[in-house]
Parts: structure tokens; C-alpha cells; sequence
């Protein structure tokens, strides 16, 4: 496998991998947003909820309070009139949700009619509500007081309004107690999770509720630096989310700050309400999720890396053992191509004296005719023939006879060694050579040449006429061949000078020039 083809395949995984875990990455962040968003927008809407339904109740008890400093002056003015007064607020409270007395206080500070019997003639002047009111002398100020624990011990917020005479003197004060349980029930309504609670705090930063109720948290002072209260207030927003350490718990949380102060009801302190959820719990499903990605992208990544890795390996291992069948099967046909070499060879090679043979003698000489045509150049031919080889073989056997045919092949091609040059077994004791570009002085001059070095072998031969060693007889022809000869007419004239060669007496070369 190429090692381009194996970096492709690794950054073709990378590249994609890299985009799913971009992707990945992008959407849990987008994710997270929304969760967030989702959250805080619910978050906020109930704090629109528990501030509407404050609100009424504000009004509500804002306008009994009036209707209550009105008929004031009615009641001190007839007889049982207190009486009258007390029976009128016990009905003003059972018609107001979230009030839990109804009070008129004289100028004096005694709690002179209420709903409650057991708050007539209660002395108040000493409450901060009871001086603030009597000081400021504003009969359209709706005052809220901070929480306090009432003569009943009860934990309240006292809303109050001045009552002065027709020539502005103070002459007292109307005040309502709000009824922590009633406001309790209206926030638990809005508490959609578990981990969420809600809370009502004064203006100036006392926690009044806390729903659902927790030791302690009642009266704390949630004014404190950095405490949600506290941004809230110093940011002037009517409505803020925030997240952060709540002051009074502790806790991370996501929270809905909302400031309750309707223009109408001319309140000089506001309320504070607060809904919220932890934040871990928020995003709690979104953690769980996130880790399944995460976890699922890693197995990916980890079974995507492996399964690359083997399928490499794989395939190198099939190219490897494609390569091996390759080598194996060019090994196989370099063999066939040496022994059909070899057999081509041998098809063309004498068996006993190893030099070509008749057939391939006779391929070679239709080649250099042409070659000698084309160039002009003459040819020369050699038929060469041992004299009394029968007798040769009569007397030393055919063995020897064999031996000998071996010696004089071998010397007859060491004597034409050049290129062009080649010696053939015409057959039997007969030899020929073809001697391309070769005048006839030089082809004599050649065959001379083999028949000293055949002399000159001194192979015994006591029944030859011509020697008592072993000679030959050449009949050599030369030629420029032509196109209307052919290579038999070399052949031939060659073979006339042979016989004629024999007939002169052998160990002899007989030539002619055609
Ligand atoms: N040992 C051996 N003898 C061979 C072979 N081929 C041919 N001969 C012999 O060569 C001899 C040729 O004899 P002839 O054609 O009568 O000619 P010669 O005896 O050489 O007489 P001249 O050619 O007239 O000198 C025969 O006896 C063949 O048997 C061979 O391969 N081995």
C-alpha cells in the first residue's frame, strides 16, 4: 500500500473527526444556552406571577385602608362606634386574602379597633411605623414597614397609612398586618422543581418569606455586598436574573429578582421577590447528555482509529502477499524463458559436437545471403569433410570416432571466432562454415588455417591414404550474392570443390569464386 494512500486515509479520518467533535462541541455549548435561556425565561415569569398577585393584594389593602381612615372619624363620633369598627374590620379581613389584622391606632398609639380583640388598647407608640408616621404627616404614603414579630408573635409586615383631621392634625393611623400563610401558598404555586424556592424581602433588604420555609431565613438581612439583593437593587432594573453564591444559603443558583412598587399604590418602600433554582439542577439533564456525547464520540474516535488501523494492516498484508504471488510467478516465467532459451538452443545445437546444427546453419545462411545483398559485401562458404572416416571407425571404433568428430568441431570454431563467423554439423563427418564479408584470398587463407590446425591435432589414423593422421578436405566457395541466385548455388559450388578436393587427394582446400 503506498504511503500516500495510507496518510490520505489517516487525514480523511482526522478531518472528520475533527468536524464531529466541532459539531459536538458547538452544539452542547448551544445547547447549554438554551437550557440557560429556557430556564431564566421561566424563572422570570414566575416572578411576573407572584408580582401580580402581590400587587392586587397591595391594592386591595390599600384601598380598605382608605375606605377604613374614611369612615375613622364617622365611627369617634358615634355611640358603639368602636364596636361598629371592630365588627367592620373583622369583615374587611375575611374579604382581603393575605391580611391577618386589620387595626386603627389614635394619635396617642393605642390600637383603639381591630379584628383582633386582643390588640385593643395595645400601646404601638414605640413602633418605628407608629413615629414614622406621626412624623411624616403624608395621608397618601402607603408605609411598609420591615418585618417584625407582631404583639401576636407573629412574623409580619405592617402596611400602614396616616390619618389626619380635617385640619391636618395627625390623629392616627390604619394599619394591616399581612398574613405570612397566605403569601406562603400563593409561592408555592409558582415552585415548579424541587430545588426551586422563592422569597419576599423588604426594600431595605430583611428577607420576610422564604418558600418553602427554611430555619433562620426569616429577618435575615439580605443587604449585604455582592449578595443578589443587593445587584438588584444597585442596578435599578425591575426585573433581573442573576446567577451566582446566594448570601443567605449558600448555594449556586439561578434566580428571578423582581421589585414589587406599583406608581399607584404610592408604597415608600418596595418589595423584593426572588424566585430560584440551583443551578447544578438546571443543568443537570444537560450534563448527562453532554457526557453520553462525550463518551459516544470517544468510543467512535476509539473504534474508527482501531478499525483503520486493522483494515491497514490488512491490506498491506494482501499487497504483500500479492507482491510475493508477483515475484513468485516472474521468478516462474524468468525460468520458462531460460529453459525455453535453452530448448531453443538446443534445437539448434548438434548434439554430439555442441556447435549449431544443420537447421540453424541453414536459417543463417538465408539471413547473411540478404545482409551480404544488401551490402554488397561477399560470402564465403566452407564445406569441410574428414578423409577415410570410415575407415577411421572401422579401425578405432565408433567411439573414438565420436571423440574425434568433438576435437575437430571444437578446433575448426576456435578458428573462426569472429562475430559474424559461425561452424554447423552439416551431417555426418561433413562440417560448413559461413564466413560473411570474406574475399576469397582471405576465406583460403582461413581454410588453409583450419586444415594445418586439424593436422596439427595428430590424431592417428594408419588406414588413410592421404595421412597417417587425421585430415580434412575443404571445397571453399566465395559469392557476392545477388537476387537472382539463391544461397543453394553456394551450397553447391561449394560441395564441386569439395569433390574436387577428394578427387585431387584430399587433405587439400579446393576454392571458387562464383
Ligand atoms: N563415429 C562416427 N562416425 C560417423 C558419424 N557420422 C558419420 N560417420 C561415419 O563417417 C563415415 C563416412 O564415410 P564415407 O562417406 O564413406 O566417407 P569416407 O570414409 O570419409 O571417405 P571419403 O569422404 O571419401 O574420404 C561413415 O562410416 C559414417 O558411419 C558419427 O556421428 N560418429
Amino acid at each position: 500500500m503506498s504511503q500516500n494512500r495510507t496518510g490520505l486515509e489517516w487525514i480523511t479520518l482526522l478531518v472528520s473527526l475533527v468536524m464531529l467533535g466541532v459539531y459536538i462541541l458547538w452544539s452542547t455549548v448551544d445547547q447549554k444556552y438554551e437550557v440557560e435561556q429556557r430556564e431564566q425565561d421561566r424563572l422570570s415569569v414566575q416572578a411576573r406571577v407572584i408580582d401580580i398577585h402581590i400587587s392586587q393584594q397591595l391594592s386591595a389593602i390599600r384601598h380598605v385602608l382608605t375606605e377604613v381612615r374614611e369612615r375613622f372619624p364617622i365611627w369617634q363620633n358615634q355611640q358603639r362606634g368602636m364596636s361598629l369598627a371592630n365588627e367592620r374590620l373583622s369583615a374587611f379581613t375575611s374579604a382581603l386574602t393575605g391580611v391577618r389584622s386589620l387595626s386603627i391606632v389614635d394619635a396617642t398609639g393605642f390600637i383603639i379597633a381591630s379584628n383582633l380583640p386582643s390588640l385593643i388598647n395595645h400601646e404601638v407608640q414605640d413602633r418605628e411605623y407608629f413615629q414614622l408616621a406621626s412624623a411624616e404627616r403624608n395621608p397618601g404614603i402607603l408605609h411598609i414597614s420591615p418585618p417584625f414579630t407582631a404583639v401576636t408573635g407573629n412574623w409580619v409586615i405592617l402596611l400602614s397609612m396616616t390619618v389626619l383631621s380635617d385640619e391636618g392634625e395627625f390623629t392616627g393611623l390604619v394599619i394591616a398586618s399581612l398574613d405570612q400563610d397566605r403569601f406562603r401558598a400563593s409561592m408555592n404555586a409558582v415552585n415548579y422543581a424541587d430545588d426551586m424556592w422563592s422569597a419576599i424581602a423588604h426594600g431595605d433588604g430583611l428577607q420576610f418569606i422564604m418558600e418553602p420555609d427554611r430555619a433562620g431565613q426569616a429577618g435575615m438581612n439580605l443587604a449585604q455586598p455582592g449578595s443578589f439583593f443587593t445587584r438588584h437593587v444597585e442596578s435599578h432594573n425591575t426585573e433581573n436574573v442573576l446567577s451566582g453564591k446566594v448570601y443567605s444559603t449558600g448555594e449556586h443558583r439561578t434566580m428571578a429578582l423582581r421589585t414589587i412598587q406599583p406608581a399607584e399604590l404610592k408604597m415608600d418602600k418596595p418589595l423584593v421577590i426572588a424566585v430560584g433554582r440551583d443551578s447544578n439542577k438546571i443543568f443537570q439533564e444537560w450534563r448527562w447528555e453532554t457526557t453520553l456525547h462525550i463518551t459516544l464520540f470517544a468510543m467512535l474516535l476509539f473504534v474508527s482509529v482501531v478499525s483503520l488501523m486493522r483494515l491497514q494492516r490488512i491490506q498491506r498484508e494482501k499487497e504483500r502477499n500479492a507482491a510475493a504471488a508477483t515475484s513468485a510467478i516472474n521468478k516462474k516465467n524468468s525460468e520458462l524463458e531460460t529453459l525455453n532459451e535453452s530448448l531453443r538452443s538446443l534445437a539448434l545445437m548438434d548434439g554430439l559436437t555442441g556447435i549449431a546444427n544443420r537447421r540453424h546453419f541453414d536459417d543463417v545462411i538465408d539471413k547473411e545471403w540478404r545482409r551480404c545483398e544488401r551490402e554488397q559485401a561477399p560470402l564465403a562458404l566452407m564445406m569441410i569433410d574428414i578423409d577415410h572416416f570410415k575407415d577411421f571407425n572401422d579401425h578405432y571404433g565408433h567411439l573414438r570416432g565420436d571423440d574425434s568428430l568433438k576435437l575437430i568441431a571444437n578446433t575448426i570454431s576456435q578458428e573462426l571466432s569472429r562475430g559474424g563467423d559461425l561452424v554447423a554439423r552439416y551431417g555426418g563427418e561433413e562440417f560448413v562454415c559461413l564466413v560473411p564479408k570474406c574475399d576469397l584470398d582471405a576465406a583460403n587463407a582461413k581454410a588453409e588455417s583450419i586444415r594445418l590446425a586439424i593436422a596439427a591435432l595428430d590424431i592417428p589414423h594408419e588406414h588413410s591414404s592421404a595421412s597417417p593422421h587425421v585430415t580434412i578436405s575443404i571445397g571453399l566457395a566465395v559469392e557476392i550474392p545477388t537476387s537472382d541466385d539463391a544461397p543453394a548455388s553456394l551450397t553447391a559450388l561449394a560441395d564441386k570443390c569439395l569433390y574436387r578436393a577428394k578427387q585431387q587427394g584430399r587433405n587439400r582446400v579446393c576454392s571458387a569464386l562464383s
